[in-house]
Parts: C-alpha cells; sequence; structure tokens
C-alpha cells in the first residue's frame, strides 16, 4: 500500500488548501483556567495543556494562568503543573517542551468575590500580552463549581477582561452542569449573553471531545450498511450505559445535592443519546449537526409513570477490586441523611418516525463493578426461525455495541454456526478496537476541546437551546424524586445496581446488558 509522503504533502503546490490533515495549530494567547486546583483541572486540563504543546498545537508564545483561592505563587502551581502532567499527561514527558511551557505559566491567588484578584488577573494578562505577544486573546475557562459560573463572568466584565478591540478575541468556556435545572439555566444563560456573544462562548460537554464518541458520526454515516437498520423497522430497543468503579473521592462539595443526574445524565448520556438518535446533517459544520441534535433532543421525553420509568439509588458499603468500600453516606463531607443519588436510570421515547416505539434506555452510577461506557443498539428477533425442533439455537439478540471506553471498539453481536455435523447456533462477536486497526493513539477529550476553544471553533459544544431541552427532559424525573419521602434505595458498591433498576427494565420484556 502506498505510504503518504507527509513532506509531499506540505511541498506540493497541488495539494488542496483546505486539507485537513494539516496540523491545527492556535495563534497567539493565554488561557485562564479558574478552580486550577481543583479534581478537574489537575486530572485532565493540565496535562492536556502540556499534550497540545508536545504535539506542537500550542504558539511558542502561549501563556497558562492559573486562578484559585489557594496562597501560591507562580512557582508553586508550576509544580503543580509538573506533577500533573508527570502523572497524568498521554505524551511523553520532555523537558524542552515543559521549559518552553514554563516560561508563560502564571498564577493569580484570590476568590471570586475578590476586586484586588480580578485586578491582579488583568495586570497579569496585560503583562503576558506585551512579554509573550499573546495579543489581548484569552480563553477563560471556568472549571468551578457551577455556583461561581455567574459571579466570575461579571468580574470578568466589571475588570474590562472580555474588551473587544477588534484584532483581539475572549472566548469563555463553561462546564457542566450548566444550572440545576431549566429555570436556572435561563438565568444563567442571560447572564452569559449579557456579558459575551454566542461565538465567544463554549459551553462543554467533555464526551463530545472523545473520539470514540465522534466515531459515532462516522459510523453511521460514512457506511451504507448500517443506517438502514437505524430505525424502528430493525431495532427493539437502545441502552446506553455510563458506567463507574470510582465512587465520589473528594468531591462531596460539588456531588452532594447535585446527583448523577444533573452531574452526566443531563449532559454527556443526552448527548449520546442525541448522536445517536439524530438525522444525518448536511455537513459537520456547528450550525448543521447542532440542529439535528436539538430536533431530537426536543422530540424526547421521559413517559410520565416515573414510577416505572425511573430508578434511582444510593450506593451502600460493598467490595470494589477485592477492598472493601465505603458507603455514599460515609464518605467524608457527605450530609448522613442525603438523599443524593449516585444511580441513576431513565427510558426516554423518541417522538418521531424513525424511533417511534423504541425505547432509550439511559443508565449511569458510581460504584459498579467496572467502568465502561457504551451505546448498544439491540435488534428485534428475526421474525421467523427456519430450524427444526432437534437443532440447538442459542440466540440472544443481535446487537450493535458502540464502546466508547474504556476497551474503545465497536461490537457486532449475531448468531453463527458451532462447527461441527449438527446445527447449532450460538452469539458470536466482531469486534473493531483502535489499536488493532490504527497506529494513531487517540487525543483525550480535553486537547481536543481546548484546542477547538483556542481555534475558535464550536461544533463540538453544546447550544443553549441542547442544554434547556436535557433539562426539559429530566426536570420532571428530578422533581418527581425530590417528592418522594423515602431516600434513593441501597445498592451495594461493586454490583450493578438497585433492584428497581432492573425491574424497570424487564417490565419491557428486556434486561441490561452486561457491558
Ligand atoms: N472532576 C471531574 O472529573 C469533572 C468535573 N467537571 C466539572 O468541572 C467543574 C470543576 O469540577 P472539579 O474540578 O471536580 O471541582 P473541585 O471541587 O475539585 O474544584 C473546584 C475549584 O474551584 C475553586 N473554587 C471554589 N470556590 C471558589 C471561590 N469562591 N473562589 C475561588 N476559587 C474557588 C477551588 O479552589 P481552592 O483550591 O481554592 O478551593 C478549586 O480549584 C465542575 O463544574 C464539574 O462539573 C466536568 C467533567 C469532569
Ligand atoms: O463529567 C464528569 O465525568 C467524569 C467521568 O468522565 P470520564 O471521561 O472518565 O468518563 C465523572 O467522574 C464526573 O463525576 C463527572 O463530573
Amino acid at each position: 500500500m502506498a505510504q503518504r509522503n507527509v513532506i509531499d504533502d506540505f511541498t506540493n503546490p497541488l495539494r488542496d488548501p483546505e486539507d485537513r490533515r494539516l496540523p491545527r495549530i492556535a495563534g497567539p494567547c493565554a488561557l485562564v483556567i479558574f478552580g486550577v486546583t481543583g479534581d478537574l483541572s489537575r486530572k485532565k486540563l493540565m496535562p492536556a495543556v502540556y499534550d497540545l504543546a508536545h504535539r506542537g498545537m500550542l504558539p511558542p508564545g502561549f501563556a497558562l494562568v492559573g486562578f484559585a483561592r489557594r496562597d501560591w505563587e507562580d512557582q508553586d502551581f508550576a509544580q503543580q503543573v509538573h506533577d500533573s502532567v508527570k502523572e497524568n499527561a498521554r505524551t511523553p514527558f520532555r523537558e524542552d517542551v515543559w521549559e518552553q511551557l514554563l516560561e508563560g505559566i502564571r498564577f493569580v491567588s484570590g476568590t471570586f468575590e475578590s476586586d484586588d484578584a480580578f485586578l491582579k488577573l488583568k495586570a497579569t494578562l496585560d503583562e503576558l500580552d506585551n512579554e509573550r505577544g499573546t495579543g489581548g486573546n484569552h480563553a477563560f475557562y471556568l472549571s468551578i463549581p457551577p455556583s461561581g459560573f455567574g459571579p466570575v463572568m461579571q468580574q470578568l466584565r466589571k475588570h474590562g477582561l472580555t474588551e473587544d478591540h477588534g484584532d483581539n478575541w475572549n472566548r469563555v468556556v463553561i462546564e457542566k452542569p450548566f444550572g440545576h435545572d431549566l429555570q436556572s439555566a435561563r438565568e444563567l444563560d442571560q447572564v452569559v449573553s449579557a456579558l459575551f456573544r454566542p461565538h465567544e462562548v463554549f459551553r462543554i460537554d467533555h464526551y463530545l471531545g472523545k473520539e470514540t464518541v465522534q466515531n459515532m458520526l462516522a459510523l453511521r454515516f460514512a457506511n451504507q450498511m448500517f443506517e438502514p437498520l437505524w430505525n424502528n423497522h430493525y431495532v427493539s430497543h437502545v441502552q446506553i450505559t455510563m458506567a463507574e468503579d470510582i465512587g465520589i473521592g473528594s468531591r462531596a462539595g460539588y456531588f452532594d445535592g447535585i446527583g448523577i443526574t444533573r452531574d452526566v445524565m443531563q449532559n454527556h448520556l443526552l448527548q449520546l443519546l442525541a448522536l445517536a438518535a439524530m438525522e444525518e446533517p448536511t455537513n459537520f459544520e456547528a450550525g448543521q449537526l447542532r440542529a439535528e441534535k436539538t430536533k431530537v433532543l426536543a422530540a424526547a421525553h421521559v413517559p410520565v409513570d416515573y414510577a416505572r420509568s425511573t430508578a434511582r439509588g444510593q450506593y451502600a458499603a460493598g467490595w470494589q477490586g477485592g477492598q472493601e468500600v465505603a458507603g455514599y453516606l460515609q464518605e467524608q463531607g457527605v450530609d448522613p441523611g442525603s438523599r443524593t443519588e449516585t444511580f441513576s436510570a431513565v427510558r426516554v421515547d423518541i417522538d418521531n418516525r424513525r424511533w417511534a416505539g423504541v425505547p432509550f434506555y439511559l443508565r449511569t452510577a458510581k460504584r459498579m463493578p467496572r467502568r465502561v461506557t457504551e451505546v448498544a443498539l439491540n435488534f428485534k428477533k428475526p421474525p421467523h426461525l427456519p430450524f427444526a425442533q432437534t437443532d440447538t439455537v442459542e440466540l440472544g439478540t443481535n446487537a450493535l455495541v458502540m464502546r466508547i471506553q474504556p476497551d474503545e471498539g465497536v461490537t457486532l453481536r449475531f448468531g453463527a454456526k458451532v462447527p461441527g455435523t449438527q446445527m447449532e447456533i450460538r452469539e458470536v462477536s466482531m469486534d473493531f478496537g483502535y489499536g488493532g486497526s490504527f497506529t494513531e493513539s487517540s487525543p483525550e477529550a480535553y486537547e481536543r476541546l481546548i484546542l477547538d476553544v483556542l481555534l475558535g471553533e464550536p461544533p463540538l459544544f453544546p447550544l443553549q437551546e441542547e442544554v434547556e431541552l436535557s433539562w426539559k427532559i429530566l426536570d420532571p424525573v428530578l422533581d418527581y424524586w425530590a417528592s418522594l419521602p423515602e431516600q434513593p434505595e441501597q445498592y451495594a458498591a461493586g454490583t450493578w445496581g438497585p433492584k428497581s433498576a432492573h425491574d424497570m427494565i424487564a417490565r419491557d420484556g428486556f434486561a441490561w446488558r452486561r457491558p
């Protein structure tokens, strides 16, 4: 097979100028991370910045500014970046890359309420603009508890940090969950849109940055053989699972009172549903892709008999990976009477021609037996099986499983004849795995999305309309659960969730997959 010659690609005058294989490199800019001492920043954001630098996708004068309450100097922050890069970066540590990054690292200490801190941030950015040529191009990443979104944006505007001089840009990146219900999401949007123009706002959902999530678009729309089956003529039901084996760790302050439904179902799982169920966009530009997701979310709802169409749970003490682990109510920082759910399952129906009659089951939880995210299309049984009484037919359901993580790929489950002289059918799998098919490694979701922000490319960032529709789907469920007098049903850590969740899907004649 002919090898692609990379040097020719850059020198060949006939090369398509739109060639998307050219590296995408950000222009001069500063990335300011609020909440830089937090879990997300330490595990994902700082390593992603380093990985981008390592891949040569950041400009030489790039600057990284951290903002948090801790009483740190630049060098303390630099040490934290260094440690989290060494621990969590995808690409190997290189001294020269680190040295270059280090030159642009600064820290500002203060609270969201402190005018002094924002004055210092302004002075720091002005200095960087002069020293490193970042030219007034600033991306403000709010990696903070949702209650801080509004106050920080107000402070940015108050201190002239969002001013447009005509030849610079300012962008704001807002972590999920955007609001805690429809009403608060609308209120937050009023704050955002009074301070920023639509193209300056990036609502981040890191699942959209995952390689395997984008591959759902390739699987569906780059092939002819799947789409004809992708509807209620052939699909019996769809299961979307995001299971985590971890508990809440040190994040009680954020998680308790929010719960798993607001934390990930309102955003990651409903985005997966939208990508799995939407119609084909004309192209993958922001407007087209987001319009199709919006349409399908507008057609989705949880059937109103919530006692039957939903289930919630809370993990109790149990065993995980051979170790005894505490129950949710015993975790440090959790209110001992907390009713926060750590398991959530809902049935979603989609009222359109393609999906009428096909339930989508969404399930997510902490402290499940293993970490796995997948989207599984389960197909109807064949209308007739031409086998004799004496034949052995052990068929489950045909399924197409998009394995988002950690074992990334696609699995097709179908029946095959067992070798031998008798007709014996058994279920088998056909697998595509990234490792076996590609030499390229997948960028981390945050790597991809931070670069998109710095380049000003919005297709992978949900619109406010998608956020609001997602709350509209889940608000009635959350209200219903809040009205119940009892605690969420307990499930032992390290198991597949409460009995009510198994009953919920069994009533419809199905069972949860064991991924
Ligand atoms: N953790 C994760 O895996 C993921 C998190 N997210 C989202 O990212 C955001 C942050 O989450 P996470 O990192 O887990 O949260 P953490 O609680 O770990 O971190 C919160 C950060 O905000 C800072 N902070 C809080 N209040 C103030 C204040 N009044 N003034 C200044 N700084 C303040 C803290 O600084 P200090 O050190 O001074 O306390 C800390 O740096 C959330 O919106 C979450 O939904 C999204 C995807 C995954
Ligand atoms: O958004 C969140 O996602 C993480 C899980 O992310 P993943 O990429 O590892 O699947 C979850 O642990 C966290 O609670 C939530 O805020």
